[in-house]
């Protein structure tokens, strides 16, 4: 079999997810970088190629077994079925239920209003817009720190690194790169 090949850029978190669950899963893999942030031209995941692998424009797609995935959570719930040697989810229903909330906050309640094309939309000159982004990453965050309250120890979900801090990690270093420390 040829290794997985992961569309990926080092910017991206929702990449970057991705690229913690195949690791902490031990699945070798090969990178395509999909530059997503150019100067002066449009990025790499609005070409013709790529709209082709993900109509939606957005990276990680992840080509495995003659098949192309896309979408960071649904990647990586694929790889915790098809993989479920290191688990990325509870064993437990209600921490495991957890974890997904936990996940979806940070991938549907915070990230995607940070996100490159919603950051320039949001500015008349289309640049990148690092107080919008702020705003939002720290309003998300807020919230996030009450829910992690009840739900934490060594890791997001109790003290096993679960598939929220698949998610947790990449979206603080958006935070940063948004100054908001
Ligand atoms: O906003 C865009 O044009 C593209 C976004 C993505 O490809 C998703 C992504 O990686 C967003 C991020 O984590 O920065």
């Amino acid at each position: 079999m040829s290794k997985p090949l992961l569309y990926s850029c080092w910017m991206s978190s929702c990449a970057w997810r991705v690229r913690i669950a195949l690791h902490l899963k031990q699945i070798d893999f090969n990178v395509k970088t999909i530059s997503i942030l150019k100067t002066g031209e449009p990025g790499d995941q609005y070409s013709e190629e790529f709209e082709k692998i993900n109509p939606m424009k957005y990276i990680p797609a992840l080509e495995i077994h003659g098949h192309t995935l896309i979408e960071s959570l649904s990647i990586i719930n694929y790889l915790e079925e098809a993989y479920p040697k290191r688990r990325l989810l509870p064993k437990d229903i209600f921490q495991r239920t957890k974890a997904r909330a936990i996940s979806d906050v940070i991938c549907s309640g915070i990230q995607p209003l940070q996100n490159l094309k919603v950051q320039k939309f949001s500015r008349p000159d289309g640049n990148l817009n690092f107080e919008w982004a702020s705003f939002w990453i720290s309003q998300g965050f807020s919230s996030l720190e009450n829910i992690l309250k009840e739900s934490t120890g060594d890791y997001c979900v109790g003290n096993e690194i679960t598939m929220a801090d698949c998610c947790l990690v990449p979206q603080v270093a958006n935070a940063r790169r948004s100054s908001m420390f």
